[in-house]
């Protein structure tokens, strides 16, 4: 009280400078909502499960069937191993993107691609956990095309993936709140199972729910709540170790509550944070979406879907550590030499390019270190050296989810040791950003000296003026079909066939995941994005009224052990023209061209630590 007097003459000016202080705050903040289209939807946040890292919530109530956040690219990485000395080579290295990348056969048609593909996929593709009782997103296939560039004429061909629209499906009703599992499949996990431990399985919460209701019926209440709480630990913290034993909740009191409502009920309460804890804690997922950039040539771009004020975090960008960038070469074959099975070996002493990847993922001149970020839609940020308005900061510990700042202090070697993430940028606007601006930053000197002489040097490939896209003469959907020109039968392609590099494959309305059953008279021809799709090579045999095509079908069989042993050839009529595709045949889509541009982004030298230079 007396202090208050004694500062009393204080007080009109200390009241002036606070009520300033929370005007200009609240205008500003009043400002932002008014220029903000809405308010976060999708957040990076700590996982509701333990010890899981990056969890993504939704902020808001989703209905099935809602898309979550904005779709994401898919980058095609091609026959890794042998260009990287894996098994086949005999050698080894350490591959990071492989807790996060996806078998391409489950993105899209990049399987077709080459003999071995992966798709790194950052954002709602790498970022969520999996919890197979309460899996609730599902992601939609890739669409592909090559944002309208053509190998004839432009220098950026080949330089940018081509797919795109990978998207977070909602697979059941989401309370706001609620954290997003997807489910990466019981194989991802048993074959983890030294790193990870006995992960639950679905069939381990069986076993759990009966280990929870013996408990519950042996009756033991009237010895008190202690002993019956000593009993679940010693439950718990028995020494042989099961997934089921995983599956059942790890205190007392969520046992009790589990023998009332399940444990999948429990899990679930569990699984949901505040709207308010997220603002608080988490990291805004949905402040960029993907569209045409604005640069001409330079493929899709990131824009901003609300007011950013400068200074703010636009996204967050956990990253994938490659430590050695020589992964990422790509190789020629040693002529007429096979390994003892038969395969081909690769030419160390010819490099042929580089994996599309490395344009994806950020460098230093003096390092051999890759980061990849694997954040929600920064991947489609393009380069802008004159008016960036985001730039890489490292990710402020007391907010970031996964960065260690010890590892700036150590070596590359090191991080070749780490076996999980543990490093996080933020992308931070550093001026205002208005909803609908196009999000760039400054890619660094090198990369733009180097694009200037990609640009100055570029001359298309030979016959360049006859490559015809898949993507081009593809249509998707009974609408965009319309405006295309009829497909040509198998006897008019004698006449007039289509490129060599192109084959035609045709959807297939399968069922049952083992066995393959078709039926000319359903008429369910699979959305292109949609699940279970597969597609078999085909030939048109006949133009039906109504751009409908009677075709052939090479379904290939397959033995009890997967392996195939012969082709049947099966006709279906009637099949829509969106239901028939054409596929860039393997190795060569612009993914192979020798011209096209590869360059890793470049971290300013003001924040690379010197303890990484290892190069001279
Ligand atoms: C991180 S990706 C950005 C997203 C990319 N535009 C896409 O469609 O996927 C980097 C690549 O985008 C393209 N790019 C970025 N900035 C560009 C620019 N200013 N001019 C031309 N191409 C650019 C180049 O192909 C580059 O290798």
């Amino acid at each position: 009280m007396r202090a208050f007097h004694r500062n009393s003459s204080y007080i009109p000016w200390i009241a002036r400078f606070l009520s300033h202080m929370l005007a200009s705050s609240r205008s500003e903040e009043l400002e932002d909502k008014l220029r903000s289209t809405e308010t976060c939807r999708l957040f990076m946040a700590p996982s509701t499960i333990p010890n899981a890292g990056i969890g993504v919530f939704t902020a808001v109530d989703m209905q099935e069937g809602g898309s979550l956040g904005y779709p994401d690219l898919a980058i095609p990485v091609t026959d890794l191993d042998w260009h990287n000395g894996g098994s086949r080579q005999g050698g080894d290295y350490h591959w990071l993107w492989k807790d996060y990348d996806w078998l391409s056969s489950v993105i899209g048609d990049l399987s077709f691609e080459a003999e071995e593909v992966v798709a790194c996929i950052p954002g709602i593709g790498a970022m969520p956990n999996c919890h197979f009782r309460l899996s609730n997103v599902k992601e939609s296939w890739t669409r592909y095309d090559t944002a309208g560039l053509h190998r004839s004429k432009d220098p950026g061909v080949g330089a940018f993936t081509g797919y795109h629209g990978r998207e977070g499906i909602a697979t059941k009703d989401l309370k706001e709140g609620s954290e997003l599992f997807v489910d990466y499949g019981e194989h991802w996990f048993t074959l983890r199972e030294k790193e990870l431990g006995l992960v639950p399985v679905a069939e381990s919460y069986v076993d759990a729910e009966l280990v929870l209701e013996k408990f519950h019926s042996l009756g033991l209440h009237g010895k008190g709540e202690v002993a019956m709480s000593e009993l679940w630990d010693l439950i718990k913290s028995f020494p042989y170790k099961s997934r089921a034993l995983s599956a059942l909740p790890n205190l007392y009191e969520a046992a009790n509550r589990a023998i009332e409502v399940g444990i999948k009920e429990t899990e679930l309460e569990s699984s949901i944070r505040s709207v308010e804890w997220l603002h608080k804690y988490g990291k805004c997922l949905d402040n960029l979406r993907p569209g045409n950039s604005t640069i001409v040539g330079a493929g899709r771009g990131a824009f901003a879907t609300r007011f950013i004020r400068e200074g703010n975090v636009v996204a967050p960008a956990p990253l994938v550590h490659i430590p050695y960038k020589e992964q990422l070469l790509i190789f020629g074959e040693l002529e007429s030499q096979f390994t003892p099975e038969g395969f081909t070996i690769r030419n160390t002493s010819d490099v042929r390019g580089k994996q599309l990847l490395l344009n994806y993922c950020f460098g230093h001149s003096k390092s051999t270190l890759l980061l990849c970020p694997y954040g929600s839609g920064t991947a489609f940020i393009n380069h802008n050296r004159q008016v960036p308005n985001v730039k890489i900061v490292w990710s402020d510990e007391r907010r970031a989810m996964i960065h260690n700042s010890t590892w700036l202090t150590k070596s590359v070697d090191f991080l070749e040791d780490q076996l999980s993430p543990g490093l996080e940028f933020d992308f931070v606007a550093i001026r205002d950003i208005e909803p609908g601006d196009e999000v760039f930053l400054d890619y660094g000197v090198e990369w733009d000296n180097s694009w200037s002489a990609h640009l100055k040097n570029w001359k298309p490939v030979e016959n360049a003026n006859n490559y015809e896209d898949a993507s081009q003469l593809n249509c998707l959907d009974k609408v965009s079909c319309q405006g295309m020109p009829a497909l040509r039968t198998y006897e008019e392609q004698l006449e007039k066939p289509y490129s060599d590099q192109l084959a035609i494959y045709c959807y297939f309305n399968y069922w049952d995941g083992r066995e393959m059953i078709w039926n000319d008279e359903l008429d369910d021809w699979r959305e292109p994005s949609g699940e279970n799709q597969l597609k078999y090579p085909c030939n048109i045999l006949m133009r039906n009224a109504g751009r409908l095509y009677n075709v052939d079908l090479t379904v290939p069989l397959y033995d009890d052990d997967g392996f195939h042993v012969s082709d049947i050839i099966v006709e279906v009529k009637d099949v829509p023209q969106w239901g028939i595709q054409f596929i860039n045949r393997q190795y060569s889509s612009d993914l192979f061209l020798r011209n096209a541009f590869r360059h890793e982004m470049m971290i300013p030298d003001s924040i690379f630590p010197e303890s990484w230079m290892n190069l001279s």
